[in-house]
């Protein structure tokens, strides 16, 4: 999915097209090699990735080292935008960020997250589109937020607390669908697992739509079914769309904030059918319906 204008001018302030057309099209190539046999061979996707990412970092460096620039000189301020705040922030033993962990951090952020957001509401809308019953609960909670607010209020944190049947909507996408399909392990320790051994030092590959979809831990796993979430919801560790353990997903609330109000303000201005009823999806590497999912949207003034 390409990258978009909002999140390139959030993180850096970029607003020359070619420029973020370059970068784009850099990032692009980078995440079709994520997860992909790690061979490092001219011609596989896994080189071009390497090669793709080296590119953004010395584009990033590039970036970075001018914006000190305008830092020192006053020309840029501190607030600005991300980069200026990682260029001007301390941790607390006083040491700053370098310039290749700033740029290694908006390489992270902008893999893990856009994509991921993007594509989970791409597939919200899918399954919304098919599942018109859930539409209209959807719509009942979103307009009953929206009427207990004053006309042209935004929406507040509590609001967000109140989408609870949307949200399990949400969940039962990312459950069919999940927009990170699993992610990597090191065995620190021999592993026993189901008579094999997984020796230490070895890498793991946990996924998430094989848990998802296993029928010991969801009933008739391929129904859609947002009521699998109400009171207590899945077994721990059943459910993992934002992984698990330390290493969980940092941006899983920001995520569920960007969602829900995305939801929000559609549902509360569009119904929409889906051109291509049953559009397939593809994993490469994050779910995508093939054809970019064309719909016509109804706008409604309720
Ligand atoms: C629906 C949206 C999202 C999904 C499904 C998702 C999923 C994931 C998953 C599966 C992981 C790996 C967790 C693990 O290894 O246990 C992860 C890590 C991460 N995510 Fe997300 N993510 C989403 C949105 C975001 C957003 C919006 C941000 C930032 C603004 C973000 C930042 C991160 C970071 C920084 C990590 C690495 C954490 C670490 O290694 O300690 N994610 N995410």
């Amino acid at each position: 999915m390409p990258l978009s204008l909002p999140v390139i001018y959030l993180f850096m302030s970029l607003e020359e097209p070619n420029h973020i057309a370059k970068l784009g099209s850099l990032f692009n190539i980078f995440l079709k090699g994520i997860i992909e046999l790690p061979i490092n061979f001219p011609g596989t996707r896994f080189y071009s990735s390497k090669k793709a990412a080296a590119a953004i970092s010395a584009e990033l460096m590039t970036i970075i080292k001018a914006r000190r620039v305008e830092l020192e000189e006053g020309k840029a301020s501190s607030s600005q935008d991300l980069l200026s705040h990682l260029l001007t922030c301390s941790d607390k033993n006083g040491k700053y960020f370098t310039e290749k962990d700033i740029a290694n951090n908006i390489l992270l952020l902008l893999f893990a997250g856009h994509d991921t957001s993007t594509v989970s509401i791409t597939l919200l809308i899918k399954s919304l589109g098919e599942h018109p019953d859930v539409y209209d609960k959807v719509l009942k909670e979103q307009l009953d937020i929206s009427m207990a607010k004053e006309a042209g209020e935004l929406l507040k944190w509590e609001d967000i607390q109140k989408m609870k049947y949307s949200w399990n909507v949400v969940s039962e996408v990312m459950r069919l669908h999940p927009p990170a399909t699993g992610a990597y392990r090191e065995a620190l320790v021999d592993i026993e697992y189901a008579g094999y051994t997984i020796p230490k030092g070895w890498k793991i590959h946990w996924s998430s739509s094989l848990t998802h979809n296993d029928s010991a831990n969801f009933e008739d796993a391929a129904r859609f079914d947002p009521s699998r979430f109400e009171g207590t919801g899945p077994t721990p560790f059943t459910y993992v769309p934002f992984g698990g353990g330390p290493r969980m997903c940092l941006g899983k609330e920001f995520a569920r904030l960007e969602v829900l109000a995305f939801l929000h303000n559609i549902v509360a201005n569009f119904k929409w059918d889906l051109l291509i009823p049953g559009e397939k999806i593809e994993y490469d590497p994050m779910p995508i319906p093939v054809k970019g999912l064309p719909i016509r949207l109804h706008p409604h003034h309720v």
